[in-house]
């Protein structure tokens, strides 16, 4: 008998033969399906991608964030709807783009969870929360506080430290250096978070949570690069996430700089009157109508709405509420700089433009606009043609996120021409060719506000707009982000005495958004928008 088995051991292939084996039919097994019997497979599209994450990960990760350029071409040669990897399928007709990304009301829309790995430090959040339901509890609270009246409330807090641009390029004149303006965008950016979450101002610059090697704008571009990676391998994030955070910020102090800004907002959390008195709330059930637009008093911090909000107690809990406080913050300081460098660069290389829109805001505002001390108000800024087309224009040449996160709806198929696309498959658009879309936006690289003024502003412009979302999950910030950007290009092109900012060595790909990652980025050794500023007096 003993003999008989050890005649069949050593008859037997060797363990790695074994082992390749099952390997070969595990991957031919998963390869037959994502070829030929997946629901994806009737869909156009490069055979490899349908086969491997890896295609994807070679033009992200390898080429530098370059998959929404590849895409772009994959749709000129495969059509409208194309796979783009074994998971997820891409469009490229503007009339989906609404039907993608709903409100949500009709159905319910999830946001497909593969494009959000890297953040898991903010897992508990609305922004990470992939159930219809639950987002939507979630994103109530901190919809009402956004909406529009909300935030013209915030409009003397938002004007004053914009204001704090003029009066810091005021200070740096004297000392004739270059001015780096994305630290400065990125300084007001936390300044004005801060003051609408926490009873207690931030100052950003003198924080030890945030005592960094470099700037803390080229340490956030720093981490929406890493995350991009950390999509293609989510398990780095969990091994991330295992390393206790003084280590990890010893280890790798830029990777680590989400894990500061949770703890400074985890400080302003404990030091914060409003968690100290806050008391556990019943539940209250969120019905389904959309947004309240409850007016709140001007002084009430997010912090203190959050905890005080109509959210059941268990998702009133430290973690969680810090978990939104850690959104908003990183959200505008990640996306204002950005946005405004992409802005105020073609605003000062173009002269023309530059005139124009000074010589509105004059006209607006009047030339005495400091000495009044005046809030310039939205309703008056809303009548500013030129400036709120400096803006919109501005907003679609910094893209977002120009790979637009796929949508599942989960109770309906989407129908176009003779493709169904089945609920629950994940299906994405980009915002990179929606916004560049040469039919819409002729001449679509250039800057030029003059396409937005009434007379020239078509409505598919508005339909194609892509920078700041749609549906369900649009940008939360969306109202504070245009009157935030309005009153930062008053505070530097305005009238009064002023700043006069002229480009020192700084070319457009210093500053363009042509990188995919957590959001867009600009090139790898970008210089970033440099300036060096004289001080103009009104008189
Ligand atoms: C120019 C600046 C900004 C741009 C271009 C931008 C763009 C976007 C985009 C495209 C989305 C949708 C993401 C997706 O589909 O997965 C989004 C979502 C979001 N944005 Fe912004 N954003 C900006 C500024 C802000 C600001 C200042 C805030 C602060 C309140 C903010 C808060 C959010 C939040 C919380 C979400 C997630 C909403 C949800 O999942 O329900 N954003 N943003």
């Amino acid at each position: 008998m003993l003999e008989q088995l050890s005649g069949l051991m050593e008859a037997a292939p060797p363990l790695p033969v074994v082992v390749l084996a099952c390997l070969g039919v595990y991957l031919s097994g998963v390869s037959l399906y994502r070829l030929y019997l997946s629901p994806l497979s009737r869909f156009p599209g490069p055979k490899l991608a349908a086969l491997t994450g890896w295609y994807e990960f070679y033009y992200d990760i390898i080429k530098d964030g370059q998959f929404y350029l590849k895409v772009q071409k994959l749709h000129e040669k495969y059509g409208p709807i194309i796979r783009i990897n074994p998971w997820e399928l891409h469009a490229s007709d503007p009339v989906l783009f609404s039907q993608i990304y709903s409100s949500g009301v009709k159905h319910r829309i999830e946001k497909y969870a593969w494009s959000q790995q890297g953040l898991r430090l903010i897992d508990n959040s609305h922004i990470l929360t992939e159930s219809h339901e639950l987002h939507k509890l979630r994103r109530k609270p901190l919809a009402t506080f956004f909406c529009s009246r909300n935030t013209d409330n915030m409009e003397p807090i938002i004007w004053q430290i914009s204001r704090r641009i003029r009066s810091r390029l005021q200070k740096l004149n004297r000392s004739g250096s270059v001015v780096k303006m994305e630290d400065l965008f990125t300084v007001v950016s936390a300044d004005l978070v801060t003051a609408f979450s926490f009873d207690d101002a931030v100052d950003l610059t003198e924080t030890d949570e945030l005592q960094l090697p470099g700037s803390i704008y080229s340490a956030l571009q720093t981490v929406a690069r890493v995350s991009a990676w950390l999509n293609h391998f989510s398990w780095v994030t969990g091994l991330i996430n295992a390393i206790p955070p003084t280590l990890l910020l010893r280890l790798a102090p830029t990777v680590a700089t989400n894990n500061r800004l949770y703890l400074l907002v985890k400080k302003q959390f404990d030091s914060s009157r409003a968690a100290r008195i806050s008391t556990s709330k019943t539940t209250v059930t969120i019905s389904d109508d959309e947004l309240t637009d409850e007016l709140l008093s001007p002084d009430t911090k997010l912090i203190a709405h959050l905890l005080n909000s109509n959210l059941p107690p268990h998702e009133r809990t430290p973690e969680r509420v810090c978990a939104e406080l850690l959104t908003i913050f990183m959200a505008t300081i990640f996306n204002i700089p950005r946005v405004m460098m992409v802005t105020t660069y073609h605003i000062l290389a173009n002269p023309d433009i530059k005139e124009k829109l000074r010589s509105e805001l004059v006209d607006l505002l009047g030339p005495d606009m400091d000495s009044k001390q005046e809030t310039p108000v939205w309703i008056k800024l809303n009548k500013a043609e030129y400036l709120k087309a400096c803006v919109k224009e501005g907003l679609r040449l910094f893209f977002g996120a120009l790979r637009g996160s796929a949508r599942r709806n989960l109770d309906a198929p989407i129908v176009y021409k003779d493709w169904v696309i089945l609920p629950g498959t994940p299906v994405g658009m980009s915002a990179w060719m929606l916004n560049t879309d040469p039919e819409v936006y002729p001449d679509p690289l250039a800057f030029r506000p003059e396409r937005w003024l009434p007379g020239n502003h078509k409505p598919e412009m508005d339909r194609n707009f892509a920078s700041l979302g749609r549906g369900s999950r649009t940008c939360l910030g969306i109202h504070l982000v245009y009157v935030f950007m309005r009153h930062l290009l008053v505070a530097m092109f305005g009238p009064g005495d002023r700043p006069e900012l002229t480009l020192y060595e700084t070319e457009e790909s210093d500053v363009a958004t042509t990188v995919s990652g957590l959001s867009g980025l600009a090139k790898r050794g970008a210089r970033g928008l440099r300036v060096v500023v004289e001080w103009m007096s009104a008189c």
